[in-house]
């Protein structure tokens, strides 16, 4: 089975264009259980423009669902992940005032890096993930800096799909494939949407688990999110 993380980012941002707790992000996180959400996705950033780091110690009592922490691990973000003790934690290479994720690490590059870091985190017994491109040689590193799990980036796949389906999936086939025959967990995520999700799980069933935030938090404006949620659910089933 394919779970659906809800990255809940989004309804973090709303809240805090007005400054008080409107939409309560705790609220949301537990109603996405509710509706049938595997699990829960943040990234907090360090200028806390979406989740704070209060929000992210406050959830981890609440959630009876998979809670999976993304972001660049500088000290701070280590010392966060290290207290609140997540079921994942997903190692993504963002500058601290990134719009939003934008690439893959350089698993080669940064492989001692990694290393240290990802075995700071097994050692606290978490799970983890490398967030990383569909170059197979990345992936490779990522195995050998001793990650449990890589993430895809599925930009590209996102913004090829419209034009041509099949070329747009055919790097991440391949990625998927190589991702298990090193033995690793495979997840992806972002823009992964109700119009591209299901021809993605299609060419790739064994994938452990998507993190969704902005299209279906986008989707929810239009469906409301209990029937928005269903429908994603929808596209992991083949
Ligand atoms: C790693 C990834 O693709 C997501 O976590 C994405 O970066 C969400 O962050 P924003 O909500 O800030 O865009
Ligand atoms: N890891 C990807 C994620 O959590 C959500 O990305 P997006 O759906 O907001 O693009």
């Amino acid at each position: 089975m394919t779970k659906l993380s809800v990255n809940i980012n989004k309804v973090a941002t709303l809240r805090n264009a007005r400054g008080g707790n409107v939409p309560d992000v705790l609220k949301v996180a537990l109603d996405c259980e509710r509706f049938g959400a595997d699990g829960i996705t943040v990234h907090p950033r360090p200028d806390e423009r979406h989740i704070r780091r209060q929000d992210v110690y406050d959830l981890r009592p609440l959630l009876h669902t998979e809670f999976n922490i993304e972001g660049y691990p500088s000290p701070e973000f280590i010392d966060l992940v290290l207290k609140v003790k997540p079921h994942q934690v997903t190692l993504v290479p963002d500058s601290p005032t990134q719009l939003t994720s934008n690439a893959g690490w350089d698993t080669k590059k940064n492989l001692a890096f990694l290393s240290e870091v990802l075995e700071e985190f097994k050692k606290a017994g978490i799970r983890t993930s490398v967030f990383v491109s569909t170059d197979v040689e990345m992936i490779e590193y990522a195995a050998k800096a001793g990650t449990d799990r890589v993430e895809l980036y599925t930009e590209p796949y996102a913004s090829g799909y419209v034009k041509d389906p099949e070329a747009a999936v055919a790097p991440f086939v391949t990625a998927a494939k190589a991702v298990r025959s090193l033995g690793l967990g495979l997840n992806a995520g972002h823009d992964l949407s109700l119009v591209n999700l299901n021809y993605f799980y299609k060419n790739i069933p064994w994938l452990d688990e998507v993190s969704i935030g902005h299209a279906l938090i986008c989707d929810a404006l239009y469906l409301g999110l209990e029937r928005t949620i269903r429908e994603y659910k929808n596209c992991l089933c083949q």
